[in-house]
């Protein structure tokens, strides 16, 4: 990012905390940490409540039980919603642009909590607006109305507006929707960077399991509201852990070259020892 982030201190704790819709509780006694200069990623099936996890870490659904407390001592609960809004930012799966706004106004919003209470003075703002739009392949789209982008242009759009905002944790929900594979990998690089560069911590929720080993120093694997494993990619992304979870048969491998892992879920289509047997 253009300056460091101006954040306290980047890291955030959740312990045990339960979130619920109404009465109905989704997420039970889950623990996060989101460390500076790590990025965590959240993965699971459909439904198994990494987004209400994530939003309750931004506070968008406080949890009903537990806490989550920042680096510096300060409580979720406690902080006002500007304070909270130069810590923590939140790119979200549902989003709507105002009508009649451009690249870089939507980009532009992304610095409302550094400007003063009337609109005032932002002097890192210009060349921080800047550098998202670089950073996200936008600057030569800057003039162009939102409504008239398609739907990767507007995912880019919407993640540059969280990077202008520059807080020193970054969460994001399935960033690299809508994007084709040259996006996707600049994304997860750009995630890369502000955890190695700047510190940023990145809780990041990701359905490519392949692209979470890759990006993630760390996984929180969850199965219907719980954590069911947590640590480093190739202690989560175990055979076991993954056929359990999605209900499958996943199959696991470790590349000798890099380390990385590879997952590859073991379908009726692409088993071929199912189909020999079936013909
Ligand atoms: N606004 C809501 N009101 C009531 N229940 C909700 C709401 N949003 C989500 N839920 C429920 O909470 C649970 C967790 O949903 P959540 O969106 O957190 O899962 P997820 O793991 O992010 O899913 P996905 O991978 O499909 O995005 C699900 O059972 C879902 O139906």
């Amino acid at each position: 990012m253009s300056a460091s982030p101006t954040a306290s201190p980047a890291g955030v704790s959740a312990r045990e905390i339960d979130v619920a819709y109404g009465d109905d509780v989704v997420v039970h006694a889950a623990s996060i940490s989101l460390d500076a200069g790590t990025v965590t990623a959240l993965i699971g099936p459909n439904g198994s409540g990494k987004s209400t996890l994530l939003r309750a870490l931004a506070r968008l659904h406080p949890p009903v039980a537990g806490d989550v407390t920042f680096a510096d001592g300060a409580e979720l609960r406690a902080l006002s919603g500007r304070e909270l809004a130069r810590r923590i930012t939140l790119l979200s799966q549902h989003r709507t642009a105002p009508g009649g706004v451009c690249v870089r106004e939507l980009v532009e919003f992304g610095r409302h909590p550094h400007r003063s209470r009337w609109g005032g003075r932002d002097p890192e703002g210009h060349s921080a607006v800047a550098r998202a739009m670089e950073l996200t392949g936008l600057t030569a789209l800057a003039d162009r109305p939102v409504q008239a982008l398609s739907g990767g242009q507007a995912q880019r759009v919407w993640l540059a507006s969280c990077l202008a905002q520059d807080t020193a944790l970054l969460l994001l929900d399935e960033p690299t929707n809508h994007l084709d594979l040259r996006y996707q990998v600049e994304v997860l690089d750009v995630l890369r960077d502000l955890a190695d560069e700047h510190g940023v911590g990145v809780g990041v929720v990701l359905h490519d399991l392949d692209q979470a080993a890759a990006v993630a120093d760390r996984l929180l694997l969850l199965e219907s509201g719980r954590v069911t494993a947590h640590g480093a990619p190739r202690d989560v992304l175990t055979a076991e852990n993954l056929t359990r979870a999605y209900g499958i048969r996943v199959d696991v491998d470790i590349d000798p070259a890099d380390g990385r892992v590879h997952t590859r879920a073991v379908g009726r289509f692409n088993d071929t020892a199912v189909r020999a047997a079936s013909a």
